[in-house]
């Protein structure tokens, strides 16, 4: 039983956690035909491009700062009852400015979600603006500039996320070049869809303090020592790699591995209703699946909040609610 542990996540799209219900309940309110997105309850995709697309359908049923603040303060209620107190959610501007909502309402509807779940539960939490990797290298240069002269207290980390397999790390460069002159926290999808040469880009071109995923490094024993001896932090999702069949099975996911070389590991649940999971059900699957002791998680949960991206005081505070 993991029920009892503190949490802590660093991974999960905004959007991605949309339940279904919520999603037909938005879609309903403004005539959207949700067929062929949520089917029965549960979401409709087979992989990874089709995952995507349905992404893109539930994200443009919310519209306002408004339906961002309740599917926000929804996500951290749920978070803070399973005993969570920090969690980094991944947003994405791209996505709002899709449906005519300014990345000005769009993070300040976030943030009315965030104040709300914190008045009420006490959950700390951080945004990180995803610049989407298959919008193009113009597009994340474009969204890292914003993101570098936007400020809010609540941003405070830059992340690429969408289609691994298009284009190169190196053609986004210059955008991680620009968050990290700001001072903000770098994070990067890489070693998900494409093989170990992406982590490998990833620490050489864009050298984040932590990385989305990261399991194909797996593939290269060599990037795995890099990883432990750089102190690299992989923001490790178990369900979300069996759902998209990056791994065939849990007797094949190589969370034990870096554990054993060293690496460190964080749990996360990254767009939980779509892969049948949430961050209480990551931890379970730790425990029960994967054999970690209760105090072997609780290392990857203070990894998680020495690798947060808050300041000093704050990650204070939450280690010492550990
Ligand atoms: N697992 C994932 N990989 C890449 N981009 C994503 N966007 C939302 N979920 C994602
Ligand atoms: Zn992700």
């Amino acid at each position: 039983m993991t029920a009892h542990l503190k949490k802590a996540e660093l991974h999960c799209h905004v959007e991605g956690a949309a339940p279904p219900a919520l999603t037909l309940a938005q879609a309903e309110k403004y005539g959207l035909n949700p067929t062929g997105f949520v089917e029965n309850g549960a979401y409709v995709w087979h992989d990874f491009t089709s995952f995507i697309a349905c992404y893109d359908f539930v994200a443009s049923v919310f519209r306002t700062a408004e339906d961002y603040a309740l599917l926000t303060e929804a996500y951290l209620a749920e978070l803070a009852a399973a005993n969570t107190i920090y969690s980094e959610l991944f947003i994405s501007p791209d996505h709002g400015e899709a449906v005519g909502l300014s990345p000005d309402d769009y993070v300040a509807g976030l943030a009315a979600g965030i104040y709300a779940a914190r008045e009420k539960t006490g959950i700390e939490c951080r945004m990180v603006i995803i610049g989407e990797r298959h919008l193009g290298p113009e597009n994340v240069l474009r969204r890292a500039r914003w993101a570098a002269e936007f400020q809010h207290p609540l941003v405070t980390g830059f992340n690429m996320a969408g289609e691994e397999r298009m284009n190169r790390v190196a053609d986004y460069a210059p955008a991680f070049d620009v968050v990290r002159e700001a001072g903000l926290g770098i994070t990067i999808h890489a070693g998900e869809l494409c093989g170990a040469f992406s982590v490998a880009d990833a620490l050489d071109l864009v050298r984040p303090s932590r990385i989305g995923h990261g399991v194909r490094a797996i593939e290269d024993g060599e990037l795995v020592k890099r990883l432990a001896d750089l102190g690299t932090v992989l923001e490790v999702c178990p369900g979300s790699n069996i759902a998209l069949k990056v791994f065939p099975d849990y007797a094949s996911h190589p969370l034990r591995r870096f554990v054993d070389a060293g690496v460190r590991v964080t749990l996360n649940s990254d767009d939980p209703p779509f892969f049948h999971t949430s961050l209480a059900a990551e931890y379970e699957t730790a425990s029960r699946v994967l054999g970690f002791s209760d105090a072997e998680i609780n290392t990857m949960t203070r990894t998680a909040i020495e690798a947060a991206f808050v300041d000093e005081a704050t990650r204070q505070v939450l280690l010492a609610r550990l």
